[in-house]
């Protein structure tokens, strides 16, 4: 399902990343500084890698061999960051509808999003009036109706509490199970990625 060969550079940073998982849910994780979030930027394709191939469920994005390198907006992507980054001047409905792109039938639609993600009593709120945890349902939202093939996530919980933390995770395993898109999940933690993961990568 995720195959990743790439040589990746960022200033004095030079690694080589083999990520090779058959399985749906892959957890990378990783002492600071090892190349987790530049492995995530690379298949989202805001880095471009100096060489090698990464293929996602029989797609690939780039291959510099033969000189594919698929733009970012093609890559049919859905990013959840550490923080929500949700636009604060817009209330939950239109961050919502922001990243939703236009070509071809949705496969995932707005109502059925927002009653996945429990956030239908959220919608007219701005996002400095939700917990942190509200916001990060948001931005999940928000990353699903851009019609994702594949789902990135950079640590999506460091930024909250035990107690948002524990509220959290639930929500992802039921994304995990009820939109059944390939995950690439990265943590420092182990219970979350023994909680969500099939199988755990670890750069070292
Ligand atoms: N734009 C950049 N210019 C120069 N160096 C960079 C750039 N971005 C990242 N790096 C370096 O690349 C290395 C890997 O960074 P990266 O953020 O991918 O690691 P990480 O494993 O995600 O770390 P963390 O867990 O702390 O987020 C680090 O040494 C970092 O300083």
């Amino acid at each position: 399902m995720l195959h990743i060969d790439i040589d990746l550079r960022r200033g004095q940073f030079a690694r080589h990343v083999r990520i090779e998982a058959t399985q749906r849910v892959v957890a990378l994780t990783g002492p600071s500084g090892a190349g987790k979030t530049s492995v995530l930027n690379a298949i989202a394709g805001l880095v471009r890698p100096r060489a090698g191939r990464i293929q996602i469920d029989g797609r690939v994005l780039f291959n510099s061999a033969t000189r594919i390198d698929v733009p970012t907006h093609r890559r049919r992507i859905g990013y959840v960051f550490q923080d929500a980054r949700l636009f604060p001047h817009l209330d939950v409905t239109r961050n919502l509808r922001f990243g939703r792109h236009h070509a071809g039938a949705d496969t995932f639609a707005f109502e059925q999003v927002i009653e996945l993600l429990g956030i239908d009593g959220l919608l007219q709120r701005r996002p400095a009036n939700l917990s942190g945890g509200e916001a990060q349902r948001v931005a999940i939202g928000r990353a699903l109706l851009s019609q994702p093939a594949l789902l990135l996530f950079d640590e999506p919980l460091s930024a909250l509490d035990e107690a948002r933390r524990e509220e959290l995770i639930p929500w992802l395993q039921r994304v995990r199970d009820e939109v059944r898109l390939p995950m690439l999940y990265v943590s420092h933690t182990s219970d979350d990625v023994r909680r969500l993961a099939d199988v755990v990568h670890t750069l070292d």
